[in-house]
């Protein structure tokens, strides 16, 4: 067997010594080269060392090569939190170069080795959640609650994967022909770019890099300019707990994004693109990837439809639409876009939601009772303002807010009687607005629902089992919540068809896109 040849062996050991875990004791220099946090809010965080204001290559913290920096101010309040090199092309090569030769002993590890240093690294983040969780609201503005559902969602994909590491199976297959045995093995596909967004600066991040690094992949991660702290601070935390150099590396950019992106999809070291973000750039990314024909994931947009019947429980729909539309103040790529409601209790559902809405207290993440945060910058509050202003045009009523507020917030809206032409309808919002639209049958409502280019979430309330099952197996989606507005584990496939992408994160699937498949047909037997 492989395993068991004299290479194998002495690969194995070098890289069980070159994943032993470090205690984290700076040095006087490498203090002082940790540069303080800047502000006040960031001075909240019980650990400093994990604002980390450079990007990691080859397990090295490093500035840019010209030394240029970018600011991260908290969308809340403006306050700026830091900064992080704006780094450019020479960095990434740099990256990718560190991760190809970390693939060579890194992809030589046990799945045992990498299972164990995946559990110390989920170990460390649940040791630092409330940290971890600071640093989300203060760059994405997410509320508290919000903040510390994302750090444990973000930790359970490291804690996920660690345990996927060790059932990376193969298969044996029955040959046709006499004197031949088939076997499949699974290998790591190789050096993996991740590109993540900033509506979950931790969890995109884990969900792509926990199944990568399991699979005996080694990555170079961009996160977002918005967002870049916490992606930063998984690192540090990999660092502490022992990655070897040059498995996890991360580039930091703001204003060097395209050509930055375009290396990390075409570099011919680059074997994976994992992409989660706008319909838009992932068809850019998905053409640059072509040239060389990598592996791609992507999880872009969705336009999901949330889809209430006179049967159902309405006490149960409202929460789940609650939760479905407003979470992270609805920038979340699974938010319920369309709500459509059948006639029999639309009045009803819309004057309850509008009534539970109207509850909500907006404001700063930081603050006690917040329960919804800002937009992300001024300008998805415009896009926002520009759909309840087309929608109000074309003729809905606004239930409860409707308006633009001070700095980056936006009043949690509900908007009745939307026609399918406005914006809100054909396109995703990514905004706290449910706009809702009245129905009067299955068929009806299930076109209604398939009407868009998009694919990745729906949902479906009914009491009618049988309903609920047609109407699920009509959607055209890869996630169906039926009688739940939360669908999100690590446990399970997510993901989208259409324009909402392909692959699937988290789940049995979540390594395999990180595996490739390699037949060993044995002759003359
Ligand atoms: N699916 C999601 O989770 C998700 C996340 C963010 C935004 N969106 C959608 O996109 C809309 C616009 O938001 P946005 O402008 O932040 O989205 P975007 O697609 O422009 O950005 C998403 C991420 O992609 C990266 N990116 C942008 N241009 C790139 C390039 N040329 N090469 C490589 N990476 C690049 C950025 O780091 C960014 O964080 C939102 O309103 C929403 O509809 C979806
Ligand atoms: O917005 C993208 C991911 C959201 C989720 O995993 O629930």
């Amino acid at each position: 067997m492989l395993s068991c040849s004299k290479t194998a062996i002495r690969l194995s050991r070098q890289s069980a010594l070159a994943i032993k875990p470090r205690q984290f004791t700076p040095t006087l220099s490498q203090l002082l080269l940790m540069r303080a946090a800047s502000t006040k809010s960031a001075a909240m965080l019980k650990d400093q060392g994990l604002l980390r204001q450079q990007a990691l290559i080859n397990g090295k913290w490093v500035d840019a090569a010209d030394g240029s920096t970018f600011q991260i101010n908290n969308p809340a309040t403006g306050e700026e939190l830091g900064s992080a090199p704006e780094m450019g092309l020479v960095e990434t090569k740099e990256a990718i170069a560190a991760a190809s030769e970390a693939f060579k002993t890194w992809s030589k590890t046990t799945a045992k080795e990498r299972h164990d240093l995946l559990k110390k690294l989920y170990d460390a983040m649940v040791a630092n959640m409330e940290d971890l969780a600071l640093i989300i609201t203060l760059e994405n503005g997410k509320s508290k609650a919000d903040a510390k559902g994302e750090g444990v969602y973000a930790a359970s994909f490291i804690e996920w994967f660690a345990e996927e590491a060790t059932r990376t199976y193969g298969d044996t297959i029955p040959s046709p022909a006499q004197g031949i045995r088939n076997v499949t093995i699974k290998q790591p596909i190789g050096v993996c770019s991740i590109l993540t967004p900033w509506n979950f600066p931790s969890a995109m991040i884990t969900r792509k890099v926990g199944p990568a690094l399991a699979a005996g992949c080694t990555v170079v991660i961009k996160p977002p300019a918005e967002t870049p702290f916490s992606s930063l601070a998984f690192a540090e935390l990999a660092q502490r707990v022992g990655f070897p150099a040059g498995v996890i590396n991360v580039v930091t950019t703001h204003k060097n994004i395209k050509e930055i992106g375009k290396e990390m999809c075409e570099n011919k070291s680059v074997k994976k693109v994992s992409f989660t973000g706008s319909t838009g750039i992932a068809k850019l990314l998905a053409s640059q990837a072509s040239s060389t024909l990598k592996k791609m994931s992507i999880e872009a947009g969705g336009n999901a439809p949330f889809i209430v019947f006179d049967d159902a429980d309405l006490d149960k729909a409202i929460e789940g639409a609650i939760i479905a539309k407003f979470r992270n103040s609805g920038q979340t790529c699974i938010c319920s876009n369309r709500i459509y409601v059948q006639s029999g209790v639309y009045d009803e559902f819309a004057a309850r939601l509008a009534e539970r809405v109207d509850k909500f207290k907006v404001g700063n993440g930081l603050d006690e009772g917040t329960t919804h945060g800002p937009l992300i910058h001024s300008a998805a509050v415009d896009k926002v303002e520009r759909h309840v202003k087309d929608a109000v045009e074309r003729g809905a009523s606004v239930l409860v807010g409707g308006k633009r507020l001070e700095g980056n917030f936006f009043a949690p809206t509900v908007l009745s009687d939307v026609p399918s032409d406005a914006q809100l309808t054909v396109e995703e919002t990514f905004g706290p607005v449910a706009g809702l639209i009245k129905f009067e049958t299955e068929d009806e409502v299930i076109k209604l629902a398939n009407n868009t280019p998009y694919g990745l979430a729906g949902y479906v309330y009914s009491n009618d089992i049988g309903r609920s099952w047609r109407v699920s197996e009509g959607l055209e989606v890869g996630m169906v919540g039926a009688n739940t507005g939360s669908l999100s584990t690590a446990y399970i496939p997510f993901g989208g068809v259409k324009e909402s992408g392909y692959g699937r994160e988290g789940g049995r699937e979540g390594i395999a896109e990180y595996l490739t498949t390699k037949l060993i047909s044995f002759g003359g037997l």
